[in-house]
C-alpha cells in the first residue's frame, strides 16, 4: 500500500458486490488508500434495486468536509448520485478542490446514475445537470453502452460510430473517455474498450468472457482505472490494466466453488494486481490479424509507406545482455573492439551521403564482429545496407514498410513506455522489446513516463518469449536492481559514453550480468 488517497462518491450496496464495497476492495487491492463518501444507502440483491435511501445534503457534506479536512484526494471517483441536488452539490465541490488544493485532484466518473442494468438508480431525471454542471469537470468518464446512448445520443453499431459517441462527450467537456465494450455487440465474441482524449485513441480488445457473474463491474472498472492514475499510470496503462483486472475478475467465477458462487450473489470478482498475460486485452492496430479480424479498420497517424508484419527474425538469445546505444562510427568501434556483442547505432545529426557511409560502416563493423548491431530509425538504409537489426520507436513504426524489413529478414526492436505500448508491441511479435524509461534520465526527455522496477517486473512477467530489454537512467549502481526484475538485457547511453573509462564500465557491467 502507499500514501496515495482516492475517495470515492457512491452508493452502499448491501449485497458487498457494486458500489462503495466494490470500489473499497478494487482500490484497496490495487495498491491504494480508499476514502468514502456515501450517496445513497440501497437495498438490493438478486432480484434487483429494492430500494434506495439517499442521503441528505448535510450527512453528504459532512463527509466531505472531514475528509478534505485531513485526507485531500489525488484522484476522486464518482459513481451513484441520485439526484439534481446531489449532483450540484458534488459539481460545486470539485470546482473548489480543483481550484484551491495544492494538487488538483483527477475526477473518474462511472456514469452509473443515469441507467444500471434496467434498475433506474436515479430519482428524478438528472440528465441534464449531469451533462451541463459534472461532465465539464470530470478527467475520465466511464460509461458502458446504455450510458454512452444516454449521454451522447449515439447509438454505437459501427467502430466509427464509437469513436464518434466518444467526440461528443468530448464536446461536453469531458477530459476524456473510457468506454467499456462489454455490453456493446459490434464484433461478435469479443469486447472492445475505446478510450480518447481526442487526440489519442486506444482500442483494447478482449474476448468476451460470458458468466453470469458481473454485478459490479461498472464500479471496479472505474475504481481500477482511478487506483492507477492515483498510483501515476498515464491514461492509456490505467485502462489497460482496469480491463486485465475485470477479465481477471470475469474469469475467477469459474475457478470457485458452487457454494462460494453461491455468497459471491452474481458478483465479479476483485482480485490482486493482474500478472498474468491471458488477462490483458490486445491493441488493435493498423491491419493487424486481429485489426482485420474484427473489421477494425481505423488507426491514427498511419503514414503511405506503412505496412503490417509480425513474427520478426529472433535474435537467437533471450538475453541480449549489455546494449550500449551511440552515436558515432567511433564509438561502435571502439565498443565492440572491447567485446559487446548487442550495439545500437543512433544518430540524430548526420543527414543525406555522410548519414548512409556511416550506416554503411556501423554494419560492416557489426559483421566483423560478428555482433547484433541495430540501427535506430533509418529503415530504409538499415534494409539497403543489410543491417542485423532495427531498431523503432512508437511514431517510427507507423511509416515504416514492416512487411519488407521482415521479408529481408531484418531482426525488428521496438520502444515501449508503459503497459498500453508494450501490449501494442507485443502485436508485432518483434525479436525484442525496450521497456523505459525505468529511471529518470538526462540523454531524452522522457517525462512523465518513467516505469520504475516494479513495473518492469511485471512487464518482463507478461511475456516470457520476447527478450525485453531496460532502458533509461541505468548505472553501475542500479544494473543489480534492474536485472533483478528477471530483464535479460540492459540499454546504456551515457553510463557508458560519459565515462572517463568506457572500457572498466563495460567489463564491470559484464560482472554484474554474471552475477545475477
Ligand atoms: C534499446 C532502445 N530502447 C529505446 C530506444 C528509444 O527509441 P525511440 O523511441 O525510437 O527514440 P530515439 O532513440 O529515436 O530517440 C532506443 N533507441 N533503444
Ligand atoms: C534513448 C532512450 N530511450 C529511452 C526510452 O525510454 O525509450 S530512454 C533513452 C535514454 C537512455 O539514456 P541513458 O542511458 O543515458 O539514460
Ligand atoms: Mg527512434
Amino acid at each position: 500500500m502507499n500514501n496515495t488517497i482516492v475517495w470515492t462518491i457512491a452508493g452502499s450496496d448491501c449485497t458487498g458486490g457494486a458500489g462503495i464495497q466494490a470500489d473499497i476492495k478494487t482500490l484497496h487491492n490495487l495498491g491504494v488508500k480508499a476514502c468514502t463518501v456515501i450517496t445513497a444507502v440501497t437495498a438490493q440483491n438478486s432480484s434487483g434495486v429494492l430500494e434506495i435511501n439517499s442521503v441528505s445534503a448535510e450527512v453528504l457534506s459532512s463527509q466531505l468536509n472531514a475528509l478534505s479536512a485531513e485526507l485531500p484526494a489525488s484522484v476522486i471517483k464518482i459513481g451513484l448520485l441520485t439526484n439534481v441536488q446531489q449532483v450540484e452539490q458534488i459539481a460545486e465541490r470539485l470546482t473548489f478542490y480543483k481550484g484551491n488544493w495544492p494538487q488538483a485532484p483527477i475526477v473518474v466518473y462511472d456514469p452509473v446514475a443515469i441507467a444500471s442494468c434496467g434498475d433506474h438508480l436515479t430519482e428524478e431525471d438528472i440528465l441534464v445537470a449531469i451533462k451541463t454542471k459534472l461532465l465539464p469537470l470530470v478527467d475520465v468518464l466511464t460509461p458502458n453502452n446504455n450510458e454512452l446512448q444516454k449521454l451522447s445520443g449515439v447509438y454505437a453499431f459501427s467502430w466509427q460510430c464509437l469513436a464518434r459517441a466518444g467526440q461528443v462527450l468530448l464536446d461536453l467537456g469531458v477530459g476524456s473517455v473510457a468506454i467499456k465494450g462489454g455490453h456493446i455487440d459490434i464484433a461478435a465474441g469479443y469486447c472492445v474498450d475505446y478510450c480518447t482524449d481526442g487526440e489519442h485513441n486506444y482500442w483494447l480488445a478482449s474476448k468476451r468472457i460470458n458468466h453470469s457473474n458481473n454485478h459490479g463491474t461498472g464500479c471496479t472498472y472505474a475504481s481500477a482505472v482511478s487506483a492507477c492514475l492515483a498510483q501515476g499510470f498515464l491514461l492509456r496503462d490505467a485502462v489497460s490494466i482496469a480491463k486485465a483486472y475485470i477479465n481477471q475478475g470475469l474469469s475467477h467465477q469459474s475457478l470457485i466453488k458452487k457454494a462460494r458462487q453461491k455468497i459471491e450473489n452474481g458478483a465479479v470478482w476483485q482480485g490482486g494486481w493482474p500478472v498474468q498475460a491471458k488477462y490483458f486485452p490486445k491493441v488493435l492496430v493498423a491491419h493487424s490479424t486481429m485489426a482485420n479480424a474484427l473489421d477494425w479498420q481505423l488507426g491514427d497517424n498511419i503514414c503511405s509507406t506503412y505496412t503490417f508484419a509480425k513474427n520478426f527474425p529472433s535474435t537467437a538469445c533471450q538475453s541480449l545482455g549489455l546494449y550500449p546505444v551511440v552515436d558515432s562510427v567511433e564509438w561502435v568501434k571502439r565498443l565492440l573492439a572491447a567485446g559487446v556483442k548487442t550495439l545500437q547505432y543512433r544518430e540524430k545529426q548526420l543527414t543525406g551521403e555522410p548519414l548512409s557511409q556511416a550506416i554503411e560502416q556501423v554494419v560492416l563493423l557489426g559483421k566483423q564482429y560478428n555482433a547484433r548491431v541495430f540501427i535506430n530509425d533509418y529503415w530504409q538504409l538499415a534494409i539497403k545496407f543489410d543491417a542485423y537489426g532495427i531498431h523503432l520507436g512508437q511514431e517510427d513504426l507507423l511509416k515504416a514498410d514492416l512487411a519488407k524489413i521482415k521479408s529481408v529478414g531484418l531482426r525488428l526492436g521496438i520502444s515501449t513506455h508503459g503497459y498500453y505500448e508494450f501490449l501494442q508491441a507485443q502485436e508485432y511479435q518483434p525479436s525484442y522489446i525496450a521497456v523505459g524509461a525505468i529511471f529518470p534520465t538526462k540523454t531524452k526527455d522522457m517525462s512523465n513516463q518513467i516505469q520504475g522496477t516494479a513495473t518492469l517486473a511485471r512487464l518482463v512477467k507478461l511475456n516470457t518469449e520476447t527478450p525485453i530489454v531496460a532502458i533509461g537512467g541505468i548505472t553501475l549502481n542500479n544494473a543489480t536492481e534492474v536485472l533483478n526484475t528477471g530483464v535479460g538485457s540492459i540499454a546504456v547511453v551515457t553510463a557508458i559514453t560519459e565515462s572517463k573509462s568506457p572500457e572498466s564500465v563495460i567489463e564491470s557491467f559484464e560482472q554484474i550480468f554474471e552475477c545475477c
